[in-house]
């Protein structure tokens, strides 16, 4: 079973599909407008082990992942630039994309609120035919949140709380109610609509994308917690004003990545950029590291906690190193009392990791299983030579890439030639030191070394790992 801590209600649930087998999400993504930042990678790489997490347990999962390309902030950034915007969207999402891909984020479906304005504004048609919407002499359109009695159900906000600032407050029927089509104001972008020339307001967006691909009722529904209110807020009373049902069964929220205790965020301009961060750690140290924290937790950047993580995802990678050895040696065809209480002991971790990545994918408690799996590799496994302990120990390393994605080098089938012809050279390097000819044979390691593999010797033993 596997609960999740919903945000609609505040408490653990446990997933109950709307669809068996199929999980279905929608994650908000980024405003192309600035660099993505860590912060963001922080977001998008928890919802990630999420569907690796569900993946694993045999779901289905179909994750969409929107792209804002329209809103004030792009607009701004033309203007400020003297650039076209879509100069500025064109620059600044190649800068995501491939972030993803370099982080192996995998999102089915990128929809751009710029190729689904059709969509947007029948949504909207649909709110006004309801009577859920107003279309102010402006030509802006308008969500009457008055309509839809269970407003601040999501966040916990009152209506009467949320001041918008002044600018519409004229042609609004109350402060509270918000835009779903913004009338076009000369230099802005516009698209042709039943209200005139304008634009889609942000939040209709992602009720208009998240509802086209997964349905009239989908799984989870994400984003960092600064969405809650009143982005989701606001998404949620349009859909379940128009569709007449609950929209999203579980809200998940990722808290923020910090720097010197403060949000990162483009707006207070304390960015470090995805890109440069992965060029500097490289994909796997950041992947690790964002997932050390559980996601509901705040994760503080310090170049400290970056070389600390690089040093823990190490140790599992010398533990992979240990175990490659044990496991080429060939199978044993008798294990001993000890080695028998060895393989219980990793059996019963790898349900332990089970068992915190089901409570709510936490995979700060998850990690810490491996960890003391990666122990029992160095204290008994290495030393008795273990081999059933290291095929145990082996698939929990696999499970737990699978999840993380952080040592795919050390399972990646591509990489099995690789693996062989390293094997080979140690073994030359071997019968050399076995011939006191350390130059050579430190030569090797030298040469090894600087392509990224790295030989460590113990007492008659050579292994190596992927640095
Ligand atoms: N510091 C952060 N930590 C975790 N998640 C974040 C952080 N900043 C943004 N996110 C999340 O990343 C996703 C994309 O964000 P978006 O581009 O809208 O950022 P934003 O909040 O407008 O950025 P910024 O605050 O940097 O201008 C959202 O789900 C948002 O909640
Ligand atoms: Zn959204």
């Amino acid at each position: 079973m596997i609960k999740i801590f919903n945000t609609m209600g505040k408490k653990l649930e446990e997933l109950q599909t709307v669809e068996p087998n199929t999980v279905k999400m929608y994650v908000c993504g980024p405003t192309v407008y600035d660099y993505v930042h860590i912060g963001h990678g922080r977001t998008f790489v928890a919802f990630d082990a999420m569907v690796r997490y569900l993946k694993l347990r045999g779901y289905n999962v179909i994750r969409v992942q929107n792209i804002t390309d329209i809103d004030d902030k792009i607009i701004k950034k033309a203007q400020d630039t003297g650039k076209d915007w879509t100069e500025i969207v064109d620059f600044y999402l190649k800068d995501y994309i491939d972030a993803m891909g370099q982080l192996k984020v995998e999102i089915d479906q990128h929809p751009r609120v710029s190729t689904h304005i059709k969509e947007i504004t029948e949504f909207i048609q649909g709110l006004i035919n309801k009577g859920h919407a107003y279309v102010a002499p402006s030509g802006s359109v308008y969500f009457d949140v008055d309509t839809f009695p269970s407003y601040g159900l999501l966040s916990g906000t009152k209506k009467e709380e949320w001041n918008q600032g002044e600018e519409f407050m004229k042609e609004k029927r109350h402060p509270y109610d918000f835009a779903l089509w913004k009338a076009w104001k000369p230099g802005e972008p516009y698209w042709e609509s039943p209200w005139g020339k304008g634009r889609p307001g942000w939040h209709i967006e992602c009720s208009t994308m998240s509802t086209r691909y997964l349905g009239e009722q989908f799984d989870i529904h994400g984003g960092g917690v600064d969405l809650v209110f009143p982005h989701h807020e606001n998404e949620r009373a349009q859909s379940e004003a128009l569709l007449g049902k609950t929209w999203v069964k579980y809200w998940v929220h990722v808290s923020y990545l910090t720097i010197n205790k403060e949000k990162m965020s483009k707006s207070l301009k304390n960015i470090i950029p995805l890109n440069e961060a992965i060029k500097k750690w490289g994909t796997n140290t950041l992947r690790y590291w964002f997932l050390t924290a559980k996601y509901r937790n705040t994760i503080d950047f310090s170049e400290d906690s970056l070389s600390q993580a690089s040093t823990s995802l190490r140790r599992l990678k010398d533990a992979m190193g240990v175990l490659r050895g044990i496991i080429k040696a060939g199978p044993k065809y008798y294990s001993n009392d000890e080695q028998v209480k060895t393989q219980r002991k990793i059996i019963s971790l790898i349900q332990k990791f089970h068992e915190a990545l089901s409570e709510d994918f936490d995979t700060a408690t998850a990690l810490s299983y491996i960890h003391e799996i990666a122990t029992i590799v160095f204290n008994e496994i290495q030393t008795s030579e273990d081999f059933m302990g290291a095929m145990l120990a082996l698939d929990a390393f696999r499970q737990f890439n699978y999840v993380y994605g952080v040592m795919d080098e050390e399972f990646n089938l591509a990489y099995d030639n690789l693996n062989k012809v390293i094997d080979a050279v140690v073994e030359v390097r071997n019968i050399l030191r076995a011939k006191k000819m350390y130059d050579l044979s430190d030569q090797i390691r030298d040469v090894l070394s600087k392509a990224g593999i790295k030989l460590l010797d113990s007492k008659d033993k050579t292994t190596w790992r992927f640095e």
